[in-house]
């Protein structure tokens, strides 16, 4: 058979799901092209906010990867943009001089973020926020400056802002309108927002615009109109964006805000498609992907000749995708003389919710503070059902299994249960009738439903329920370890032992892992499978993050930071003399001291590190692992007159015992010798404090991103009884903890009363403590080990000049 010759323009999300599509439909019909400005295979857009959020990498957002196009056939053009569109002959010509015909061809060219026409606006450090290049723009900009402004007070500013508070930055959002997302939230949600954002250390300037972007080469500040200034070394603008139509326009397309198709997606040209954020369909140019998805599926159908009913435009929801903050609308969520709303507002816990009537049928929603309901309703506005006999206020109640079911039992298979990723109903049965999924994260694993806003989670269970019935425990829900497996932690450690797996690429093998691996269950398999079998398993360094590689901690300017082992924060003139003398050899430009009691060494050179401690001639203080870090004391009984205990007798007892341990996340532990706690004890992972004959035991302490006090464990009398207690709970926490869960979220997770019922049974106890004690037996300091080993050394510090 003939192919006829497709060309895509654009590489994008919604251009290539239309491809996708068309493949499902025809996999032999075409030969396809594929053009695309961006350096990289199709990605999901979507998920940059939660890389600048520091959630994923951007090597784990990519939708195709260059295997799919191979395995479909498909010529991609990466870093190649088409300048013309020849209607006439049907070819299209790139910047880089290919002519390349077509019998159909599809736009799709995305927007292009708007840029405020101000003065200034092209210094250096003004960004938008809308690729991979972006992305790294404000990544990096994190690492050397400290302010930052976001204007624009919109989904996209309100997530660039949270992302680059994680990354350390002041942020302050300039926002044109009173209150925060006007176009998707009312005044109370809008103000309700901002509260919680500040809460989390966003400031906001509402009301204000911008005239100017001042400073030399680099952005210093802006300028408002009223002459206020504001201090920034980074400025992100995110205030809308516009449809890409510039190659449409200039090659004889009809044109408006986007280029103009129908219902078919069809434009003006013959055999010229437009579909995503470009196209503008019964005047409306759409900015989410839910809408374009469903373009793409209708524009598949028309293409391969299939029958379909064509496009009628979209309803649309929006979910913000910053933690600790629920946000959903979706529909006409304002109040209106033909539209009456019905409320709840619960102050105290900062719930508020609204769904918009016209007549009986729900046509718009806003939701605060609890979005569970937000993908119900918002299927309910999509079908515009009738509620008139339904108590109106139950519709804002959570509802429950029966009416989830019913809801799910009566869409169509195609219904788009998770619009981020145009999962439907039928894709997410079909994983669990086919593959097994048995959870909303193993769903995720399979179709991606879930992976991007999270809004879609509980009508991803209700079709869970729907479709499992009885088997359908809810309790049981887990969470795989990342999306290259459907399996959760407990069930990769359980097949590790019951399977006797030794080795990461087993363990993938074995149970059937989709991948190669990636950042995030790569160094988790290493850390599980180290657990479960201490004295047997070989380390695959490979596997561990960069810092723990090194056994030093990389610094923005490439360089590492050294951190000597100093038990109890104790020294002594030797030990001193030594730093001292390896700062000077070895031009060390910066020594601090740390929290943890201990002195840093900034600015060390890679080639220099294993010099620099075989010179220390001290152990690795593990300031780079997910390990014990320090055992911060306070001075105790032996000099101050408050103390009633030895405080750094048992700190430096507990930091030799447990040093080099390996742990889920990083545990750090502090020792005061009375209740005022000098050494800050409550919030610490593990914290002892002296009182009249023993010690307290508090855990789950954390005093970093998210503050915790610790939780009192035990009291005990002695510094055997403090030792016996510390090696079975930090044993308990190695065990049953997910890999990166600080001993405070895993607390919070299992129950403080759960741990004590575990550690009050002293066969137990002693178990767990067996198993610390073969851990800890194996145990060598690395950086003596490195020194030891030319090979290692040599291949990771020695650079190579070229
Ligand atoms: C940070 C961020 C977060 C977002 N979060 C959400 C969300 O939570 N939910 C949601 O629904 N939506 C979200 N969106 C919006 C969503 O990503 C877009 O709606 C979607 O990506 C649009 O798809 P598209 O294919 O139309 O355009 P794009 O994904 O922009 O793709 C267009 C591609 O075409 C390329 N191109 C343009 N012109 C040419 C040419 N002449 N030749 C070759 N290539 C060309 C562009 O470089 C681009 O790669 C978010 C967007 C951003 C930036
Ligand atoms: N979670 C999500 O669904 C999500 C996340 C990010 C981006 N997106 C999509 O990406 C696109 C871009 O997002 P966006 O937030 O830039 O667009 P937007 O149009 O939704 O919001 C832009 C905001 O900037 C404000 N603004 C306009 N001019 C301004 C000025 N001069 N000074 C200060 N503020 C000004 C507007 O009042 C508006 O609230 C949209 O289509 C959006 O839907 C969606
Ligand atoms: S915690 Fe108590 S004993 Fe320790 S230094 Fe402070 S006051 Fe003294
Ligand atoms: S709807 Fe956003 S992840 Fe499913």
């Amino acid at each position: 058979m003939n192919k006829k010759k497709l060309v895509l323009i654009g590489n994008g999300m919604a251009g290539v799901r239309a491809i996708e599509e068309i493949l499902k439909l025809s996999q032999d019909s075409f030969d396809i092209t594929i053009f695309g400005t961006e350096p990289h295979p199709n990605y999901n857009r979507i998920l940059l906010s939660k890389v600048l959020q520091g959630d994923t990498e951007v090597k784990d957002i990519t939708l195709n990867d260059l295997e799919w196009y191979e395995e479909n056939n498909i010529t991609l053009y990466t870093g190649e943009t088409v300048t013309k569109i020849d209607s006439e002959m049907k070819v299209v010509y790139s910047d880089k001089e290919k002519v390349v015909p077509y019998d159909e061809l599809i736009i799709a060219t995305g927007s292009v973020p708007f840029i405020l026409p101000l003065p200034g606006a092209d210094k250096e450090g003004v960004t938008a926020f809308r690729d991979i290049k972006d992305t790294d723009i404000m990544l990096e900009a994190s690492e050397k400056y400290k302010k930052a402004a976001v204007i624009g007070g919109g989904l996209l500013g309100l997530e660039a802002a949270r992302g680059l508070l994680n990354l350390g930055m002041d942020v302050t959002v300039i926002h044109i309108s009173p209150t925060l997302m006007e176009r998707q939230l009312d005044h109370t949600a809008g103000k309700m927002l901002q509260q919680e954002l500040e809460k989390q250390g966003m400031k906001f300037l509402l009301e204000a615009s911008t005239a100017e972007i001042y400073g030399d080469e680099r952005v210093e500040g802006l300028r408002f109109k009223d002459g206020s200034e504001l201090e920034a070394d980074l400025v992100v603008m995110a205030v809308g964006i516009k449809p890409n139509i510039a190659l449409a326009g200039e090659s004889g397309l009809e044109v408006n805000r986007g280029i103009v198709v129908n219902d078919f997606l069809q434009t003006n040209l013959p055999n010229v498609y437009a579909v995503g954020e470009c196209a503008e369909h019964n005047g409306i140019p759409y900015g989410l992907v839910a809408p374009l998805y469903e373009q793409g599926k209708v524009l598949a159908k028309h293409i391969c000749g299939e029958q379909t009913d064509g496009y009628k435009g979209s309803v649309l929801s929006t979910q913000l995708k910053v933690s600790g903050v629920e946000v959903f609308s979706a529909g006409d969520f304002m109040e209106g003389d033909d539209k009456k709303s019905l409320k709840v507002f619960d102050e105290q816990d900062g719930i508020y919710k609204k769904i918009v009537l016209r007549g009986n049928k729900i046509v718009g929603a806003v939701l605060f503070g609890d979005s569970k309901e937000g993908s119900r309703l918002f299927s309910m506005i999509k079908k515009g059902a009738d509620i008139s006999d339904t108590e109106k206020i139950s519709i804002l109640q959570p509802i429950g299994e029966e009416a989830g079911e019913s809801l799910v039992a009566s869409m169509p298979d195609d219904e788009i249960i998770c619009g981020c990723n145009g999962v439907s109903k039928g894709a997410i049965v079909q994983a669990i009738k086919e593959k097994g999924c048995t959870s909303v994260d193993a769903i995720k694993g399979c179709t991606s439903a879930s992976r991007s806003c999270g809004g879609c989670k509980p009508l991803v269970a209700d079709v869970l329920q729907y479709t499992l019935g009885s088997d359908f425990d809810a309790a049981a829900q887990k969470e795989a370890i990342c999306g290259c497996t459907t399996l959760s932690r407990d069930e990769v450690v359980e097949e590790i032992k019951a399977k006797g797996l030794t080795h990461i690429k087993e363990v993938m093998n074995v149970l059937e892992w989709e991948s190669e691996g990636c950042s995030k269950c790569r160094p988790a398999l290493n850390y599980y499978l180290a657990m479960v079998n201490p004295t047997g398993y070989a380390d695959e360094r490979e596997s561990r993050f960069v810092n723990e590689r090194m056994h030093a901690n990389i610094q923005k300017d490439g360089t590492y930071s050294v951190v000597p082992r100093m038990y109890g924060g104790v020294t002594n003139a030797s030990e001193l003399r030594r730093i001292a003398d390896v700062v000077e050899k070895y031009e060390i430009p910066l020594v601090k001291v740390t929290g943890g009691q201990r002195i840093d060494l900034f600015g060390v050179k890679k080639d220099d590190l294993p010099k620099v401690w075989q010179d220390l001639d001290m152990n690795s203080g593990y300031a780079y692992g997910k390990s014990l870090r320090t055992v911060k004391t306070c001075v105790g009984e032996t000099f101050c007159r408050f103390g009633t205990q030895d405080s750094m007798s048992l700190g430096i007892r507990l930091e030799k015992k447990f040093e080099g341990l390996q742990t889920p996340h990083k545990v750090k532990m502090a020792v005061s010798a009375c209740p005022r706690s000098c050494a800050e004890s409550g919030f610490k992972d593990i914290g002892f404090i002296g009182i009249d004959g023993g010690w307290e035991i508090y855990v789950g302490g954390n005093g970093g991103t998210h503050v915790r006090g610790g939780d009192l464990l035990y009291k005990v009398k002695t510094d055997d009884e403090a030792m016996e207690i510390t090696g079975a709970y930090l044993q308990y926490y190695r065990e049953t903890a997910n890999y990166l869960e600080r001993t405070s979220a895993w607390i919070e997770r299992v129950g403080l009363e759960h741990v004590q019922s575990v550690l009050d049974d002293k066969n137990k106890r002693a178990e767990l403590n067996a198993h610390m004690d073969e851990t800890l037996s194996v145990y060598k300091d690395p950086w003596k080990e490195i020194i030891e080993d030319q090979k290692t050394k040599k291949e990771l510090f020695e650079t190579v000049s070229l």
